[in-house]
């Protein structure tokens, strides 16, 4: 791991012509709200994304922890394929597939475990996904230490998932999933010799590994310790980023 690189002011650069490029939603596309629910999209941010699409010939896809149906509520125009949950759904070319966790037994299990400890944590918000869910507690940062014993504790039942820290959230998924595999996946459907990723959280790494190991490159957005090799502060400059492709 790489601690604090150099901040990048310009670039890096892109060539259009062979790249592919994998974008995280949250924390990369849109600034983090109080609430899963109070993101806010940019009113050009969906023609950006309609521009690049176009000017990559289609090698554009999102790789997020949010459910696919989020994705597509917030950017309902967006062209490209969409990995959700982490990697545990997938939108390509319209056909939509999703983890066997997805309306399991053990889905119910984690499901009723879960409200049980947001309901013993008042402020604290359960956000459902099909593959899996996300305890939130931005509203009440001074019980992330009992709710994360209290998920710790109840793991040993939930042998399949994952427990993995977010921002101001603990999110469980299924474990064998994550956004590398995701972003392999994806780029294997959408061609192109240089894959690149944007992302803002621990659950990004995984994803940036693998495109710089295969002679792309990674930017993390914001700060936190990180492999990849650029660095970016925030989304807008990330959308700047993305405009200056188009322009160059
Ligand atoms: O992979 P991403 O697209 O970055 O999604 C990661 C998680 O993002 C969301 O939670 C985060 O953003 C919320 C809205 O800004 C914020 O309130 C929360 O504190 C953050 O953790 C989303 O709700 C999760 O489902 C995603 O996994």
């Amino acid at each position: 791991m790489i601690s604090d690189p150099e901040p990048v002011s310009v670039g890096p650069s892109l060539d259009l012509k062979t790249a592919s490029v994998f974008l995280d939603f949250d924390g990369t596309l849109v600034d983090l709200a109080d609430t899963p629910d109070g993101v806010s999209v940019p009113d050009d941010l969906p023609a950006l994304l309609q521009d690049l699409y176009n000017a990559l010939s289609g090698r554009l896809a999102l790789v997020s922890g949010r459910k696919i149906s989020d994705l597509e509520t917030f950017l309902p125009t967006f062209p490209g394929p969409m990995a959700g949950g982490h990697g545990a759904e997938t939108r390509i070319d319209g056909n939509y597939s999703a983890h066997p966790f997805s309306g399991s037994e053990g889905y119910d299990q984690m499901l009723a475990s879960l409200e049980q400890i947001v309901s013993d944590h008042p402020g604290s918000l359960l956000e459902e996904k099909p593959t899996g869910a996300v305890v939130h507690y931005r509203q009440v940062p001074d019980k992330r230490e009992t709710i994360g014993k209290a998920l710790a504790s109840i793991m040993e039942r939930h042998k399949d998932l994952e427990l993995h820290q977010a921002k101001m959230a603990f999110e469980l998924k299924p474990s064998d999933v994550d956004k590398g595999e995701a972003t392999l996946d994806l780029w294997k459907h959408l061609g192109g010799n240089i894959p690149v990723f944007m992302g803002d959280d621990a659950s990004d790494e995984p994803a940036m590994d693998l495109v710089q190991k295969h002679g792309g490159f990674a930017i993390k957005v914001g700060d936190g310790d990180t492999i990849a090799h650029h660095r970016k502060p925030d989304p807008a400059s990330i959308r700047a980023l993305l405009r200056s492709w188009l322009t160059s």
